[in-house]
């Protein structure tokens, strides 16, 4: 049956959770094997120049070294390596199997991913190993073989499946081995990550040797050719995947289902086109196959670096096969390379080349982690009340069989009665079928709409990356322009350096062609789509008609009662998909918006820079400016100064990850010590008494605050870096309508966003940091008067400003903490309350730092204000000695300079994983004489302290994207490195 192929953790149809057990770190471990001399090597006299000392060691000569020449001894290209462990001529299949995969099997059944993997030059043995020969068989058919011993001993304890599919790239395209018409197939990687292959079939077996037929069938397919290396050469890379999955049903009713892949994986040869004087369609293979080995050696080679840590930017996208192994080379899986090579001198140059790329991928690490998937009660409840029903219906339909024929043995039934008993029979018949054609229809409905918002969360991406270039090349260019000017230098000097700029990366080039191919596809899809919803209304009109004839049929109650059964597990199935298409909808959705979101930022970014470029313009220029011009401007400066939408992306961010988590709607009691620290916090600042977490924010360094003043054109800071928090609990009691009113991102937002505070109202602001509850008319009022809290907040900033002489600033500063002893948030008033100095502290008092609470603190994230309006201090005052002592205990200040000319730079971020989107690096430069109206210390983007970016030496602030996916977080959206 053709289904998805994946790679990454993924969720079942219908799942509504993954639940991962704590990864692990795995070394990926590297075998080598040397294979006899063959008979060809030996008639052309080759020597053997590959020895293995030991288990783990093998010591490649160099054939072209002269043992005389003592000169060059220091010089000598003999190589020594050291690999996890070696084989030579002597190994049995069975050796090699037993030390590299045995040990995965159980892992596999137990729910972990593994993957073995053959790399080696042409003709020196993969495919012998993997596959084998009848009579030696390889690891394939070995690792099955224990595959089915472990899942019979667990047999009486869960219910095991496995299923396989068989697929190849050739020429980079994919083919299914066991299903060689369906043509080529799309590998897509869904909101989550993971790599699937769409379409491709997937075989339900029940033994190895069932498999080893359908290996051996597909294997046929497999495009091989004699080469002048290999009389049966593997022209593609093969990939055999198996899933076992294992059910067991828990307590409370939640059924836990493991999934583990393994993937098995003959890589096709790589290969010098000297070496195999291969012509024409050869060459071209060749050449494919040496672009997919060349982007796996890059992979490793990333990977490798900095001992595999995920902060390393890798690219997978570059080839299907790297696609496809990503999981397996960076991400959740237990990882075996097998490496080949021949021992003979002749292939002194593929050996030497095979043994570096396997021993650099030694270094490399990947996260292992458990899949289990968590099928919760309300879809198991309507599996069951689905199978209950139809086991009541079976019982009745056969109850009335029975009750028929013993009535047609005593009165033989009137030609009328049995016409009119034939005929409900046969509409009965029609209305299941056709019950069952809807049900169908709608389940493909639910798979093309998910298909089709993955194809737009894939386009998103890529076209996130092209603009991501786009601006850079403008900005650099721009810079180019400002640096030549500067310097003087002529216009030609720069000419090369132009050129060799603005030269598109590949990712860039690569993501162009994948959006041409995705639009394609969307546009398939929306076809059968519109086709099928065609489909489902005509046999909906069909259905409705049989129900209206129905009635009339019926000639007993029991058949009524079986209709009506019927009816009832029709509608409680489709209700069941309808639960699923939703689940599946709303998931992706949220990543659709984190696009669109980082969409607007890039945009927003854009808009800026214009603004800049003009306003430079404008003034180097000596044009007059209008006062309402000017006025407006200083809006402007200070609006992107205070941050508000980076604030808002943020939250966007914390809530986007946390509907992605699905623990919004978690609605089971936490767990005790959680509980016991929520009653202490009890922080009911939300509209329906809900309990928000925030991780703890950051607060930059002092060195990060700069004060602008006197410093003419400076560059005055970072921001726009944004990253999801690594955790963020809202558990909510299910809301009222009146509540849902005001559950509104715009209402959070508005709420924990307001630059002063003041737009609430301070004494609102103290009742609800109070845990006081709020009606759901002050909510509302609070959120149209916080509509445009930005705006309000800069207006009376400037009021603010004009009354004191100007210099005015806001600022707001989240308090890491709240008290150890606090039972409820207190607005804290401080010591001088005066109007001048008004500040509203929606934090707990006598916070301390001690250890034990920073202990605390990392297992629960939490977040609190304290809202300062430094205007009203005026611009040269000291803060109160109560900011001051908050201010000296962080020894940090949330504040950057304001921004003026903003400058992407593709930031890899260094402590997301692959998956994560990342945020384009922003900085800005306010010319001097705008700045300097608004004197002042600047502001920084509030960001948590675990999803803050880097700084580097020069104060640039590296830092990743809010991710698209929780899943990402997936590889992709990876940005296009920016050309040295
Ligand atoms: N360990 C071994 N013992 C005996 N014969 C071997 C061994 N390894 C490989 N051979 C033989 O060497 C030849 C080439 O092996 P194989 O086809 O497996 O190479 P390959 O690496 O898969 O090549 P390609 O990449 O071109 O497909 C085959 O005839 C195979 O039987």
């Amino acid at each position: 049956m053709p289904s998805g192929l994946t790679t990454g953790p993924s969720l079942g149809r219908g799942s509504p959770a993954m639940r991962e057990m704590e990864p692990k770190d795995q070394q990926l471990m590297v075998a080598l094997r040397i294979r006899p001399l063959s008979d060809t090597e030996l008639e052309e006299g080759a020597t053997v120049i590959a020895h293995k000392v030991g288990d783990q060691m093998v010591v490649l000569m160099d054939p072209g070294e002269d043992p005389e020449d003592t000169l060059r001894t220091h010089r000598s290209r003999e190589k020594t390596f050291i690999f996890d462990t070696v084989f030579d001529q002597h190994a049995s299949q069975e050796d090699v199997y037993r030390a590299t995969t045995q040990h995965l099997v159980e892992g596999v059944v137990s729910g972990y991913n593994a993957t073995v993997f053959a790399y080696g030059p042409s003709g020196a043995g993969k495919t012998y190993t993997m596959l084998g020969m009848d009579a030696e068989p390889g690891i394939y058919l070995q690792t099955l073989a224990d595959l089915f011993r472990a899942i019979e001993e667990i047999r009486d304890s869960a219910d095991c499946s496995v299923s396989m599919s068989y697929l190849e790239i050739y020429n980079e395209v994919i083919r299914d081995l066991l299903n060689p018409s369906s043509g080529f197939l799309d590998l897509r990687e869904d909101s989550r990550g993971s790599i699937q292959i769409a379409g491709i079939m997937e075989v339900s077996t029940s033994n190895a040797q069932e498999i080893m037929q359908l290996l051996t069938k597909g294997n046929r397919q497999r495009t091989q050719e004699p080469t002048a290396t290999n009389k049966t050469s593997s022209r593609s890379h093969a990939v055999l995947q198996v899933t076992v999955r294992q059910r067991s049903r828990g307590p409370d009713l939640v059924e836990e289902v493991r999934v583990g892949k393994l993937f098995m994986v003959d890589l096709a040869g790589s290969e010098r086109a000297s070496q195999t004087q291969n012509r024409g369609k050869r060459m071209k293979e060749g050449a494919h196959i040496n672009r997919s080995l060349l982007a796996l050696g890059n992979c490793i080679n990333a990977l490798s670096e900095k001992g595999g840590s995920r902060a390393q930017y890798v690219n997978f996208r570059d080839s299907k096969l790297t696609r496809l192994l990503k999981d397996a080379l960076g991400g959740n899986s237990r990882t075996v390379m097998i490496a080949h090579i021949s021992p003979a001198s002749t292939y002194f140059e593929e050996s030497r080349t095979t043994l570096l790329y396997a021993y650099r991928a030694k270094n490399i690490k990947t996260r292992v982690k458990r899949n289990l998937l968590n099928v919760s009660y309300r879809i198991a409840q309507y599996t069951d009340v689905i199978s209950d029903l139809r086991r009541e219906i079976e019982h009745l339909k056969s109850k009335i069989e029975k009750q028929e024929g013993e009535k047609r043995v005593m009165i033989p039934p009137s030609d009328g009665e049995e016409d009119s008993r034939l005929q409900m029979n046969k509409i009965r018949a029609q209305l299941i079928g056709a019950f069952k054609e809807q049900l169908e229809m709608r389940r493909s409905l639910v798979e093309l709409e998910n298909t089709n918002i993955e194809l737009h969360v894939d386009t998103s991406r890529h076209l996130l990356t092209i603009a991501d270039w786009e601006r850079e090349k403008t900005h650099q260019h721009a810079h180019r322009e400002r640096t030549s000017e500067r310097d003087e230098e002529p216009a030609e000097a720069d000419a090369d350096g132009d050129e060799g700029e603005s030269v598109e990366p590949h990712e860039v080039a690569l993501a162009r062609e994948e959006v041409n191919m995705l639009l394609a596809e969307q546009r398939k899809t929306a076809a059968l789509k519109a086709g099928l919803e065609q489909r489902l209304a005509n046999a909906k009109k069909k259905a409705s008609q049989l129900e209206k004839l129905l009635p009339t049929q019926v000639i007993s109650e029991d058949q009524r009662e079986v209709l009506r059964l019927l009816c009832r597990a029709h509608e409680l199935e489709v209700e069941n998909t309808e639960l699923q298409a939703n689940n599946l909808c709303r998931r992706n959705l949220m990543c659709q918006k984190d696009f669109v979101i980082q969409r607007y930022h890039q945009h927003r970014l854009l808009c800026e820079q214009l603004i800049q470029d003009q306003w430079q313009l404008i003034q180097g220029g000596g044009i007059a400016v209008p006062e309402s011009l000017a006025r407006r401007r200083c809006l402007y400066s200070r609006e992107l100064g205070a941050g508000s939408l980076n604030r808002l992306l943020l939250l966007h961010a914390v809530m986007s990850s946390s509907l992605r988590d699905g623990s919004v709607l978690n609605t089971s009691p936490p767990p005790p010590e959680e509980a016991s620290r929520d009653q202490l916090d009890d922080r009911k600042d939300l509209p329906w008494g809900a309990q928000f977490e925030l991780p703890p924010m950051l607060l930059e360094t002092d060195s990060g605050y700069r004060s602008s003043q006197g410093t003419p054109s400076k560059t005055l800071g970072k921001q726009d870096s944004l990253l999801p928090p690594p955790s963020l609990r809202i558990l909510l009691t299910p809301p009222s309508h009146e509540q849902l009113s005001s559950l509104s991102v715009k209402n959070l937002v508005s709420k924990l966003c307001s630059p002063t505070g003041r737009d609430l109202g301070a004494s609102q602001v103290a009742a609800e940091a109070g845990g006081l509850a709020l009606s759901a008319q002050a909510l509302k009022e609070m959120a149209v008067s916080t509509k445009s809290i930005a705006l309000i907040a800069a207006t009376r900033r400037s009021k603010a400003q004009d009354r004191e002489g100007g210099g005015g600033r806001s600022s707001i500063r989240l308090l890491e903490e709240v008290a150890p002893d606090s039972r409820a948030p207190k607005a804290s008033v401080t010591p001088d309350p005066s109007p001048a100095d008004r500040r509203w502290l929606l934090a707990s008092p006598g916070r301390d730092c001690s250890t034990e609470r920073k202990a605390r603190r990392k297992r629960s994230p939490s977040l609190t204000w304290s809202v300062q309006t430094a205007a009203e201090h005026g611009a040269e005052s000291q803060p109160s000695p109560a900011v001051l002592q908050l201010t000296k205990s962080s020894g940090k200040s949330f504040f950057p300079p304001v921004p003026a000319a903003s400058k992407i730079k593709p930031s890899l971020s260094s402590h997301t994983d692959e998956k994560m989107l990342q945020m384009p690096e922003v900085s800005f430069t306010f010319p001097s004489a705008t700045w300097q109206s608004s004197p002042g210390p600047s502001r920084a983007p509030l960001l948590p302290r675990d999803i803050r970016g880097s700084t580097d030496s020069g104060g640039r602030h590296h830092s990743p994207l809010p991710p698209s996916t929780p899943r990402k977080p997936r590889g992709s959206g990876k940005r296009p490195r920016r050309p040295q």
